[in-house]
Parts: structure tokens; sequence; C-alpha cells
């Protein structure tokens, strides 16, 4: 047999662990078989009817004593199990004579199959479907439907996937770390970890095979679990270990590299309310207050005092502070029932941002008109950007509409490639230019964010996508023109050096990503900046790119 020394899964965070290895799986589950029922239908309708309503119990049970995150997400599984859909699907199934195991199984087996072709958001919520059923067929086999911890030790629990319901009464303190073979990015283990600060790898396949009770390096920046490691690792993840716990005792300063060069570290926020949390956190402003997200649920446009109310409370978090507001971006993830047009084949090609906005100018006009007013007063630096802006007549136009109502800085989203491609002519017209990487990406790979077919499409990291950076960067120095950063790749403690080294002056991220960022690029000069994005800039693929600037930056770091 070969030995295991090292598994490749998706980080979350930047965190560094060691610690034995604990598996935790339910006990295991007798496949439901198409065996005939020997009660009769209907003693096998009571059953499953009984079991539906026990796991739904536990769950509204577990919500009961969870946090607010926690409690929704088992609210609406509870919701789920309840579905009368799902047990009218029972009930047909046992017509036709079959077990309740079995029915329950199927049933949940084809909502799951439905939720699976929706796309990456809808494929996660489909393994709570998986742990839905799962409890449900152990209730009607008599079995436990807890998962098996307590070893009395801090540990890296290693699983197939966490379902809230799990997450909900396990004891996270002895948590050093999460390893999942299954879940991407976006599964409940991935959010669990973020919002509680535990490392995780997910996605990692093979985990299944570590011995129990194995010491392993859960490396989440590398992306990396190394399996019995020798002293020298061992000697480096304590090192990485230490770096870390002093970077986070220390005082939060600004953004700067390795020679003082400042790289402005900003929020991204969709709500007022978050605005707290990112000052903790050392944001040195907003670049990114993402407008539409205060109206998603709204049916008709908002009124500009209700706007200038929220806009006010996010600049009055940021006295002397710059704060970039976004006008309102509808359309494809972002629907807004005011403002999106009604059914297009290809809505993120359609009339989405500001082509929408065009198209209604009466919002467009009330938005800019409480922009005004909110800053009117505020001591906070507002400038204003449009979104999906594609050419120089579109930024003409933002330029005229921002500075008409008498806000000094107007700004343009790169997010298509035609104004990356143009940024000398783009920029010529305009303030500042702020890049948004998850929109530019899926517009340079023709890959729907959406969708998790081609979810792997979407990496920022491809040196096409690096390119198109690099001729904003270039066109922002030669002008004296700011460029940012507000896509998530913002939030990648390599890629933020590699935007840095490619002329971007600004990075926007989620706050909690801010002190990772803040300490990379404390580690790297200008010129090593440049190096690792010549580097990644090179390769053929993402992944290249990845490693490359990973090889770049280390040598790097060895040679001091
Ligand atoms: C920051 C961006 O905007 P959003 O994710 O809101 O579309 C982007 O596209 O990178
Ligand atoms: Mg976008």
């Amino acid at each position: 047999m070969i030995e295991l020394r090292e598994l490749r899964g998706v980080g979350i965070g930047t965190g560094v662990v060691v610690g034995p290895v604990l598996h935790v799986a339910r006990q295991a589950a007798v496949a439901p078989t198409d065996a005939p029922s020997t009660i009769g239908a209907e003693a096998e309708v009571a059953r499953a009817r009984e079991a539906l309503a026990a796991v739904s119990a536990q769950l509204r049970e577990r919500a009961a004593g969870a946090d607010d995150a926690t409690r929704d997400v088992l609210e609406a599984q509870a919701l789920m199990t309840d579905d009368p859909a799902l047990l009218d699907g029972v009930e047909s199934k046992l017509a036709g004579g079959i077990t309740a195991e079995k029915a329950v199984a199927d049933s949940f087996a084809e909502f799951a199959a439905m939720l699976a072709d929706a796309g990456e958001y809808f494929a996660e919520r489909a393994a709570d479907l998986h742990d839905l059923s799962d409890r449900a067929v152990a209730v009607l086999q008599g079995r436990s439907t807890e998962l098996v911890v307590d070893p009395g030790h801090p540990y890296v629990l290693v699983a197939r996937d966490l379902a809230p319901a799990d997450t909900a009464v396990l004891d996270l303190d002895r948590v050093l770390a999460f390893v999942t073979s299954e879940g991407g990015p976006t599964s409940h283990t991935a959010i669990l970890a973020r919002q509680r600060g535990i490392i995780a790898l997910v996605g990692a396949t093979g985990v299944e095979s570590l011995p129990e009770g194995v010491e392993v390096i859960v490396d989440a920046e590398r992306g990396r679990v190394s399996v019995d490691p020798d002293a020298a690792e061992l000697a480096d993840a304590e090192a990485r270990i230490a770096a870390r716990a002093a970077a986070a005792s220390a005082p939060i300063g600004p953004g700067v590299l390795a020679d003082g060069t400042p790289i402005k570290l900003l929020a991204n926020l969709g709500k007022p309310g978050e605005a707290a949390d990112a000052v903790r956190l050392g944001a040195e402003g907003v670049g990114l207050f993402r407008t539409e997200f205060l109206f998603l649920d709204s049916a008709d446009a908002p009124t500009v005092e209700e706007q200038t109310a929220s806009y006010r409370e996010v600049l009055a978090a940021f006295p002397g502070k710059r704060v970039v507001v976004r006008l309102l971006d509808a359309g494809a993830d972002k629907p807004l029932a005011f403002l999106s047009p009604g059914e297009e084949e290809n809505p993120a090609l359609g009339r989405r941002g500001l082509r929408a906005l065009r198209a209604s100018e009466s919002v467009l006009r009330d938005q800019l008109a409480a922009l005004a007013a909110a800053a009117d007063g505020t001591e906070a630096e507002l400038w204003v950007m449009a979104p999906m802006v594609a050419t120089v007549e579109e930024t003409r136009f933002v330029s005229d509409a921002v500075h008409g109502v008498g806000i000094p800085v107007a700004g343009v989203m790169v997010e298509i490639p035609s104004v990356a491609l143009i940024a000398d002519r783009v920029l010529a017209h305009t303030d500042f230019a702020s890049i948004g990487t998850n929109d530019l990406t899926q517009y340079t790979l023709a890959a729907d964010r959406q969708l998790g077919s081609v979810a792997a499409l979407q990496d920022p990291w491809h040196p096409a996508v690096l390119r198109l950076v690099s001729e904003v960067g270039a066109a922002g120095a030669a002008l004296g023109k700011p460029v940012g950063v507000c896509g998530e790749a913002a939030a990648d403690p390599l890629l933020a050096v590699v935007l840095a080294g490619l002329g971007v002056t600004s990075l926007s991220m989620s706050p909690t990503a801010l002190a990772d960022v803040r300490v990379s690029l404390a580690r790297y000069t200008p010129d090593d900046a440049a190096a690792i994005a010549r580097a990644a800039l090179a390769a053929e693929e993402a992944a290249d790119a990845r490693e490359a600037a990973r090889a770049a930056a280390d040598t790097i770091t060895a040679g001091r």
C-alpha cells in the first residue's frame, strides 16, 4: 500500500493547526432495498410519517438552542422535512408495496437531484437533503441519529460533510480543524468554519482513509493536510502558527507592503449594520457597499428618504475615511423586483447593472439624490461607482451623472473584459476603477458564476484574468488614477500580493479576511510583489498560476 503523506482540498481561511485525526460518522445504515413490505402500505405510511415527524421535532429542538445563523438553517430544514410534497411522494411510492425506509430515501433523493441540477448554491443545499434522508432512515432502522464524538481532547474532525444539525451539538472548543471529503466553499462546514474562525479544508478527497488518531498538519492557506509530519514539517508549522498568533495580537495598522507602500484595506458591506465589525477589524474604509442588498426583498423602488438614511448610517461609521458606494447592481444573481427586466434568456448578459439603471431613470435619479443628500454633512469621503460598465460612453455617462449631483468622485467597476482591455481610454474619463473579479472571471472564462457544473472555471487566478487586471493596473499607474479590487480575489492572501504587484492600490473584502491579507502584504516589497505577479502571469492555467506564485513567494522568504 502506498503511504498516504498528503491530501489536497479547498482551504477555508489561512490558518495552520497540528493535531490527531478523529473520524466522525453516523452508525452505518443498512441500505434500503426494493424488498416488499411485510406489514402493508398503510402501516408503512404511518411509520414514514412518524419518522419524518421525529426528525422535524429533533431539528426544531436543536434550533431552539442554536445561534441565530444555525437556527435559521435548522428551521429551514425542519420545513423541508414537513413539506407535504415530500410526504405525497413517499405515500405514492408506498402504494407500490415497498418499505418506508426505501420510499423515504428515494423521495429525498429525487428532491436532492432536482437541487443538484440547479447549480452551486442549490447543489450544496442538496447535501442538506442527504442528511435529512440519513436521519429519517436511521429513525426507521432504530439506529442513533447522532455522530459519535467525545474523545476528551482536542482533535481534527474528519467527516464526509457536516450538517447543521450535527454541528449544533458539537463541542466546537475541542475542534482544532474540520476536514471533509465532500462540500465546497459554500457548504455548511465552510460557512461554520468562517463564522467561528475554525480552520477547515473541504472537498479533501481521500480523507476517509486517514488512520484514526494519526497526527496531521492542516494547512488551510496551502489547501493541504500533511500526514504524520516529520520534524522539519512540524517546525515549519509551529513557526507559522506562532507568527499568526503574534500578528493577531499586534496592533492593527493600515495595509502596507514591506517597504511601507500603502495598499488600502477596505471592507465589502451589504448592510449598514455590518459597518461596526468592519471598523473593529481595522477596515480603512469601505471599498464596496452593495446597495442592492438593502432592497432584495422590496417590491417597490425605495424612497429617497429611506435610501438617504441607510447611506448616512454607513458614512457615519467612517469619519475621514473613503466609502465607495456602488449604484444598484440589479439583474442576474441579484434580482430586484422594481428594476430587473422581465424574462431574459441570458440574464448575466442582459440588462443588468448600469444598463438596468439607465432603463429606469427615475430609480437612478433617486439613488443619486439620496447619495448626494447623505454626503451632505458627512465626514466620510463618498466615492460612487457604477456596476457592469462596458464602454467609454457608459463611463462618461456615469461620471457626468455622479458629478452632476455634486459628488466629486465617480468611478466604474471593471467587470467586463472590454473595459479592462481599453482601460487606458476608460480611466481617462473617470476618477477611479474598481475591479470586480467575480464578474470579470465569469465573463472572461464564459462560465456562469451561479452554475456548479462550471465552477472550476470560476477561478480568478486564471492568467487571462490576471492579464486583464495588469492592463487596468498599468493604465491606473500611467494616469495616476486609483485602481481597487473588490471581488473575492482580494480576500486571498497570496492573490492579494499578486494584485498589488499588478498595480492595484486598494483591496476590498469581507472584513474577516482583512487580518490575513494585511499580514501577507507586509511580507513583500513592491519588487517582490511584481516578481510574484510575473510568475503567476506566465502560467498556463489557474492552478499553475497559484503554484508559481506560491513558489516565487517561498523563494523570496527563504532567501532572507
Ligand atoms: C465585487 C463584485 O460584484 P458582485 O460580486 O456584487 O457582482 C464582482 O463582480 O467581483
Ligand atoms: Mg459584480
